[in-house]
């Protein structure tokens, strides 16, 4: 573990260099790493592992859409694709990345195939931590960890494919084999994670489910809109406000914080445009914290694992998603982002 300094506090994290691929394939060579669930996460970390040198095979339902695109990935019926019942008898390794809805219902049959010394892999806290909705509760005897890549499966790939990595945590409910920890840290690295910083099932899932609905995808869609609707109603066009309220910051703006921190994004900025964005950042903070104490408190009484339960999975979840999908993208902001994307010089 390598001790470094976050911002004043010392954290041990893990990184490639003092647990380099050739470790984690040792660790894991009488492995058989058994992947259920092709959906985002699923494709992202089995073809890592597949790149990187695991024996890895897939767990599906035949005659599914998601069964052809593993075959178009290279995956092999009978070989290394099977029926999710099949591939978690095979694996000594189950990694269970069906939706956090979907794992209740197919628990039952994953837990039959739970022999001792199997290890029972997560990339959420959710299942285990709400296992009063989720009915989760693991065997004894096996090992029960968590990799949870900090972003989408699609850019876990990607990222693999330009020769980086996103970053993950990684945590221990469970050692039953007194493995756990280099089983964990071993499939962490072969995913293709940057560096794994250490976490519990329940920290992993509050922080997670208040991230997603927060500053990542729920808050940043909220505050786009409310800026947008105010230029939009002010008078401004919508090439105007849509330039000024996200492409701006997708393209020119988040690309500086992400190399250098907000401080030198702001001093790359007019004097004129620092003054306001110092002046202003503190009253939207405080605007926002009632918001986000809310929602915090939602995840840790376990409403919003309740309301996920229970709407996705509803037999036309899939509809009322592109619905509400739709909602967004037909909207007259989103609408006039497609329209700026095509005008990008490299589109
Ligand atoms: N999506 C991400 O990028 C991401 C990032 C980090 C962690 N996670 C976690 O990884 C896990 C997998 O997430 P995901 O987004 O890849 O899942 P997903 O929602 O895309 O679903 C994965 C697969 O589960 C299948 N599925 C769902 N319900 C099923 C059922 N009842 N029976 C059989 N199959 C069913 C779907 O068809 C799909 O192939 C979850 O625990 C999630 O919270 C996801
Ligand atoms: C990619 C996210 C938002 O980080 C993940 O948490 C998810 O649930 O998809
Ligand atoms: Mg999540
Ligand atoms: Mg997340």
């Amino acid at each position: 573990m390598a001790t470094i300094n976050f911002g004043g506090v010392k954290e041990d994290v893990v990184t490639r260099e003092e647990f380099p691929m050739e470790k984690a394939r040792e660790v894991l060579k009488d492995e058989t790493i058994a992947i259920i669930g092709y959906g985002v996460q699923g494709p992202g970390q089995s073809l890592n592992l597949r790149d990187n040198g695991f024996n890895v095979i897939i767990g599906q339902r035949k005659d599914s859409k998601t069964w052809d695109k593993a075959v178009a990935d290279g995956w092999v019926p009978g070989e290394t694709l099977f029926e999710i019942e099949e591939a978690a008898k095979r694996g000594t390794i189950i990694q269970f990345l069906l939706s956090d809805a979907g794992q209740i219902s197919l628990w039952p049959a994953i837990k039959q195939q739970l022999t001792a010394g199997k290890a029972l892999y997560f990339s959420h806290g959710f299942g285990v931590t709400y296992n009063d909705q989720t009915g989760i509760v693991p065997p004894k005897d096996v090992d029960v960890i968590l990799v949870a890549p900090k972003g989408s499966g699609t850019s876990l790939r990607r990222l693999f494919l330009a020769g980086q990595g996103l970053n993950s945590s990684f945590a221990i409910f469970q050692d039953a084999t007194g493995r756990a920890r280099e089983r964990v840290i071993a499939l962490g690295i072969g995913v293709g994670s940057g560096y794994l910083f250490e976490t519990d099932f329940k920290k992993e899932v509050f922080s997670d489910l208040t991230g997603e609905r927060g500053t990542l995808m729920g808050a940043i869609q909220g505050i786009f809109a409310a800026q947008y609707e105010t230029l939009r109603s002010k008078g401004h066009s919508p090439s105007e406000a849509f330039n000024e309220t996200v492409e701006e910051l997708t393209q020119s703006l988040m690309p500086l914080v992400a190399e250098n921190g907000m401080d030198w994004m702001y001093a790359n900025c007019s004097t004129t445009a620092q003054r306001g964005a110092l002046d202003w950042w503190k009253k939207f903070r405080d605007a926002t914290k009632p918001v986000f104490e809310e929602l915090y408190n939602s995840v840790a009484e376990g409403k919003e694992a309740a309301r996920s339960i229970e709407s996705n999975s509803q037999p036309d979840y899939r509809e009322k998603l592109n619905e509400e999908l739709k909602e967004l993208r037909e909207s007259e902001m989103w609408q006039a982002g497609s329209a700026v994307r095509k005008l990008r010089p490299n589109a």
